[in-house]
């Protein structure tokens, strides 16, 4: 942090500190200054670097990346071909598979956070960030691990703490009489601490059905709960990745016929979902994914788990009791475990007092994408497009020149 001019105790006599002499410490900061080290946050000071501008990473955990490291299952790989989830300036290495596992991935974000000299402060959760109309400069508030204040002034800020920054913890009706373990999928690492139990897995998303199979894998006995619709598609069609036969497709054709494409070869090659209680939803894959940003399940194995019967399939849960679950259709079954797999959501709103930028309902940029990465007054957004790492790649590109035209002015 040679870059900062720290000054110990400068809340007292600073001019932008009026109010604030219990701080400890405020910190100038005359570069860029990124909340968040996971691939965006990277990604954006690349970015910045490449074009000769510094900036400032912090990061509430103790390592990059912590999504990734902290929150994800042991069997996890990219289900997008390496070459579209490669941040800006540098490729994966070519002896990577097509779908690079999570060790693999944390490998490269290492090599990239060392390839361009990032140094981000770890240990330092932002709890509010706000525009001061006085100075023109952003107030960044963080703790510490000790819960030592500090406030950072900057007069860019990038918010890169992802969309997936909390967990969703629905309230279910009697959850708390469950006597087994309930838990979310950022805390399940493997299934083999689930051997020989009924385990039911809420939620039938990219991580609900992944930890399906591993769990099947590891001779536990999985139940999944799917309470609405999902769409369930191959991995590969037609020998391509079936996310870049979509991009290519898109390119000739509108969105909706190339659902429909989609549809037609996922029947040919899967069958008929529905028949096993994966209905699938109104909208098309991709229409349904760039309107509301639910990703379309993309399959690796779980489904053939279904159509055998290893997993069972049912529909929403009405409550939960001491050892059991029902569900809304009237059956009830017994369960030893509970798995959460009911996705994330953004923390934005709880820190944020600019209310312009970002939603506060969902804590994501009221524009739809490509134009929700810029706000007023210096604030940018990186890697909240719903487009995972390949929208992560395109802000960050567009955040470095946007403040390098500002940074020659
Ligand atoms: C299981 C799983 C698998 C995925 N697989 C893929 C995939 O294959 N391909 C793809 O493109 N996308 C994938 N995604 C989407 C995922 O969003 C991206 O891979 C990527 O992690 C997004 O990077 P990010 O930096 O925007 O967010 P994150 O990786 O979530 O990083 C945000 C960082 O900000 C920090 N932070 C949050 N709040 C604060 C705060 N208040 N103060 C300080 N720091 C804070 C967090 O600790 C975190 O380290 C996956 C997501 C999950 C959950
Ligand atoms: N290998 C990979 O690359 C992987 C990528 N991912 C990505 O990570 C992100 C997060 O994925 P994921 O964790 O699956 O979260 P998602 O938000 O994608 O899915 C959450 C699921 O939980 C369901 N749900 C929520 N609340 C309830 C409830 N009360 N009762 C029943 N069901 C409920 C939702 O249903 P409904 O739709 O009805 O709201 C939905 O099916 C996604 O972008 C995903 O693509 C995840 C895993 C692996
Ligand atoms: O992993 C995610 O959730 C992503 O956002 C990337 C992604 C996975 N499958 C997709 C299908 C359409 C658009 C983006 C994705």
């Amino acid at each position: 942090m040679d870059y900062c001019k720290e000054v110990e105790g400068k809340g007292v006599h600073d001019p932008f500190n009026k109010n604030m002499t219990t701080l400890s410490r405020c910190v100038w900061v005359p570069y860029p200054f990124i909340i968040g080290a996971g691939p965006s946050g990277l990604a954006t000071a690349a970015c910045l670097k490449q074009r000769g501008i510094s900036s400032l990473i912090l990061e509430r955990e103790n390592c990059i990346a912590s999504l990734w490291k902290l929150k994800t299952y042991d069997r996890l790989r990219l289900h997008l071909p390496k070459h579209f989830c490669q941040l800006p300036f540098m490729p994966f290495p070519e002896s990577f598979p097509t779908y690079p596992t999570k060790k693999q991935f944390l490998s490269y974000l290492e090599s990239y956070k060392n390839h361009f000299g990032l140094d981000p402060v770890f240990n330092k959760t932002v709890v509010s960030a706000e525009f001061d109309l006085r100075c023109g400069f952003w107030r960044i508030k963080t703790l510490g691990l000790k819960h030592e204040e500090t406030e950072y002034v900057s007069r860019w800020l990038i918010v890169a703490t992802g969309e997936n920054a909390e967990e969703v913890v629905p309230k279910i009706e009697g959850m708390d009489d469950f006597s087994g373990r309930i838990l979310h999928t950022s805390s399940y690492k493997s299934g083999r601490l689930f051997r020989g139990k009924d385990v039911l897995v809420v939620g039938c998303g990219n991580s609900g059905m992944e930890v399906c199979l591993d769990l099947c894998n590891c001779e536990a006995r999985p139940s999944l709960v799917v309470r609405a619709s999902v769409h369930v598609l191959p991995q590969e069609m037609l020998g391509r990745s079936t996310f870049g036969l979509s991009m290519w497709l898109l390119k000739w054709f509108p969105v909706r016929i190339v659902d429909r494409l989609l549809l037609l070869l996922s029947r040919f090659t899967i069958g008929d979902t529905g028949k096993f209680g994966l209905h699938r939803p109104q909208l098309g894959p991709l229409e349904l994914k760039s309107r509301s940003g639910k990703t379309p399940v993309l399959d690796v194995g779980t489904l053939d788990k279904i159509k055998s019967g290893n997993i069972k399939v049912y529909p929403g849960i009405k409550r939960i009791t001491y050892n059991a679950a029902e569900f809304v259709d009237g059956t009830k079954e017994n369960f030893d475990a509970i798995i959460l797999a009911t996705g994330y959501k953004s923390n934005v709103p709880q820190w944020l007092k600019d209310r312009d930028l970002f939603s506060e309902k969902d804590g994501l940029p009221r524009e739809p994408f490509p134009n929700g990465w810029k706000g007023e007054c210096g604030l940018y957004a990186v890697g909240f497009t719903k487009r995972g790492l390949l929208g992560s790649s395109l802000d960050a590109k567009r955040i470095a020149e946007d403040i390098a035209l500002q940074w020659k002015a």
